[in-house]
């Protein structure tokens, strides 16, 4: 199975004022000096997929200055043997709408269509930072094997901020939470056991042969105590009513779970592991990730790492190329010089960015 972009267009997103790509499934190796609008680029790939991307930007903020007009993606991709057309857009204003196959879908639709899985830079403190950040990349994680999971954050968020706002105002009347309520511990428990599954799923997809980066080697530690149960969080959360009251927010749930992960051999958590080290053990989740979709016949991730190369020493880097292309991914990469990708000789597609008086320019090198 193949999951790729095959064709690419741009208008007025960022610094790119109109461009187009063809693509041929191989990774995708972009560079071009800083400030071009290489992750511009990819994070356009990014908006392929249900949410606000990997810079989590507004629509307003992507449109390209100084028109301020309303921008669009539109990709032509290939998913497990299927062409599809995907078209996101926002007119100036307003909010991102997509449309799969000209027809018009919410966000969420994009899951079941393509998986997209990102590294950034603002990543690189992901192990120190605060847990919502670990808990978005377990997500990302959970939605590339089961796309309900985006419907289920939905709306679960949704009924977590109605009930909120009522711990705010110091509604104490029953009635107003049951409903409420209800609708958390349906989503919440459905969120709580697809998070679990999922890691079970990237544990076992870990490679025993891998050495450059610490899968083999890699435990994963999930503390949250929502139960699986619907009925049993549903309890939970009533029994809870006066505390979070006095706290004006919902204390239990999905949304206080937080992910960390052991490096076994060494015997450090991965928030202790050198500035490379917790890169490579991101790098490591996510090649697992594509190991089992692989391993279960599915659409492998598409992934865009943004810097990521020039971060890793000559024998990762190697590593990391050879296991992208064993793996078939389409792996979009930037970095500033076209020499880091040197050894993915002609398995790379190679692009190059520049700009002119604001505006980047793309040239397909091959
Ligand atoms: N809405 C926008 N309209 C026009 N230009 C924008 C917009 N948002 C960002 N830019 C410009 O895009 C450029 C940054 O592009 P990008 O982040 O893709 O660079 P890059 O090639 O990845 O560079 P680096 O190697 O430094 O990371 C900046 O010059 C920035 O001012």
């Amino acid at each position: 199975m193949r999951a790729a972009v095959t064709a690419l267009e741009l208008s007025h997103f960022r610094s790119h004022k109109r461009a187009r790509l063809a693509l041929d499934g191989r990774p995708v190796a972009i560079h071009g000096p800083n400030g071009a609008g290489k992750t511009n680029l990819i994070e356009a790939v990014s908006l392929l997929s249900p949410g606000r991307g990997m810079r989590r930007a507004g629509a307003e903020e992507i449109a390209r200055r100084p028109e301020r007009l309303g921008w669009k993606v539109w990709a032509e991709i290939e998913a497990e043997g299927a062409p599809h057309e995907i078209e996101t857009r926002a007119e100036a204003g307003q909010s991102r709408s997509v449309q799969i196959d000209g027809k018009t879908v919410p966000q969420v639709a994009l899951a079941r269509v393509l998986r997209v899985l990102w590294l950034v830079p603002s990543m690189d403190r992901l192990w120190i930072e605060a847990a919502e950040g670990r808990r978005r990349f377990l997500d990302r994680a959970v939605l590339s094997f089961d796309p309900g999971h985006a419907e289920s954050v939905l709306d679960y968020e949704k009924a977590m901020r109605e009930r909120n706002r009522l711990l705010k105002d110091g509604v104490r009347d029953a009635h107003w939470y049951g409903a409420l309520e209800g609708r958390m511990a349906q989503a919440g428990a459905a969120i709580a056991s697809a998070r679990r599954a999922a890691i079970e799923r990237l544990m076992a997809a870990q490679d025993e042969t891998e050495t450059a980066f610490p899968t083999a080697d890699l435990a994963l530690a999930y503390p949250d105590d929502t139960p699986e149960e619907a009925e049993a969080l549903r309890a939970g959360f009533a029994a809870m009513r006066a505390r979070d009251m006095a706290a004006g927010r919902t204390l239990i749930g999905p949304h206080r779970a937080d992910l960390d992960a052991l490096w076994r051999a060494k015997g450090v958590a991965a928030r202790d592991a050198s500035t490379g080290e917790q890169k490579a053990l991101l790098i490591s989740l996510i090649l697992a990730n594509a190991r089992a979709l692989a391993a279960q016949g599915g659409a492998p991730p598409v992934l865009l790492l943004d810097e990521v190369a020039a971060h890793l020493d000559t024998r990762r880097r190697a590593a990391l190329y050879d296991e992208i292309c064993a793996l078939g991914l389409q792996a979009f990469m930037t970095g500033t010089e076209p020499g880091l990708f040197d050894a993915l000789d002609d398995r790379a597609q190679r692009i190059e960015v520049t700009e002119t008086a604001g505006v980047s320019q793309i040239r397909n090198e091959t």
